[in-house]
């Protein structure tokens, strides 16, 4: 008997029906800061923290962001993993990271790998076989990546590739909230600002990985915190789905991202990392003090969702 001819669905088609299903383009950043976990996780203060052993490290980190993935796993549609935090680590870290990876899997949520690689093409694509689902080595099972495009077009296509072969996604880092994105960012070139050449870009390989929803696997990366560039980015870019940093504790507001979304509050999901996972910190939610983070996580997710529904298209994602 002939087998039964496999479903691939798009990444992006993928994301679309999850924000569609979860009701909100709320992402939650998975960034465990050492100094910032609960004192009923690690409890050594501050910089004493970095002298425990890495073993001890790495399974307050598991237990931390297992602990988070229980409460906002049926309340976004995807996460994203700061690869740093696991990275430092080191062995124990990505050991970490990929049971976690699992954990988030097991609630059906999207997991977004944030390690922001660029190199040339050949190492390129041993980043892409390891970090963007199944492979003969050892791979990490995301489902989509982040990548800088500062190598050119050679470093990006084998993640492109290797994305639309896997029903992977691709975020190339096009202005970035970071204070300091200008330097380069900005700078005139033919004309225009060097992140609308990179917006360019993007946007023709949007379309060359257009799903049916509209949107390409491949995406861009757009701060919050630069409002107005955000707004002139989606002019510009109608097939690039906008992964948006920079809300919550770089200062953005969801004023300032209603701008990526399309009038159907589609095509952007916005990450919030320390705003959430470390809520307990933050003076809204002190009421629940540092043994009860668990309980700010849910509150804090809660009012994300809630003002990303005020405030931007996205609102209307529930009011078919
Ligand atoms: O332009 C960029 C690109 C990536 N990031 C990453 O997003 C999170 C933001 O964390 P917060 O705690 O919500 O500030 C973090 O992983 C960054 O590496 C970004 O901030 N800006």
């Amino acid at each position: 008997m002939m087998p039964a001819a496999e479903t691939k669905i798009r990444f992006i088609d993928r994301l679309e029906q999850a924000v569609r299903r979860r009701g909100t383009p709320a992402l939650v950043g998975i960034d465990p800061h050492l100094d910032l976990l609960p004192p009923n996780i690690l409890p050594a203060e501050g910089p004493q923290r970095r002298l425990l052993p890495r073993q001890r490290l790495a399974v307050a980190v598991r237990e931390f962001c297992a602990g988070v993935l229980d409460v906002i796993g049926s309340m976004v549609p995807i996460v994203k993993f700061q690869m740093a935090f696991f990275e430092q680590l080191g062995p124990e870290g990505m050991s970490a990271l990929a049971e976690l990876v699992g954990h988030a899997r097991r609630y059906g949520l999207l997991v977004i790998l944030d390690g922001k690689r660029g190199d040339i093409g050949s190492t390129a694509v041993a980043y892409a076989e390891g970090m963007l689902g199944p492979a003969p080595v050892s791979s990490w099972g995301g489902d989509a990546v982040t990548v800088s495009p500062y190598l050119g077009e050679d470093s990006l296509q084998p993640f492109i590739e290797t994305a639309v072969a896997r029903q992977g996604g691709v975020f190339v880092l096009v202005k970035t909230s970071n204070p300091g994105s200008g330097l380069f960012q900005d700078l005139i070139a033919e004309g225009m600002p060097l992140y609308r050449h990179v917006a360019a870009w993007v946007e023709q390989q949007a379309v060359r990985t257009k799903g049916r929803c509209g949107y390409g696997d491949v995406g861009g990366v757009v701060g919050a915190t630069f409002h107005e560039q955000l707004a002139e980015l989606r002019q510009v870019m109608p097939h690039t789905w906008f992964l948006v940093p920079g809300y919550g504790t770089q200062g953005g507001t969801a004023r300032d991202v209603a701008p990526a979304f399309d009038p159907t509050g589609l095509g952007a999901i916005v990450n919030n990392s320390r705003g959430i996972l470390f809520a307990y910190r933050r003076r809204e939610f002190e009421r629940f003090g540092p043994t009860r983070w668990q309980e700010a996580i849910e509150a804090a997710t809660r009012e994300m969702i809630d003002q990303l529904r005020t405030d931007t298209p996205a609102g209307r994602l529930t009011s078919r």
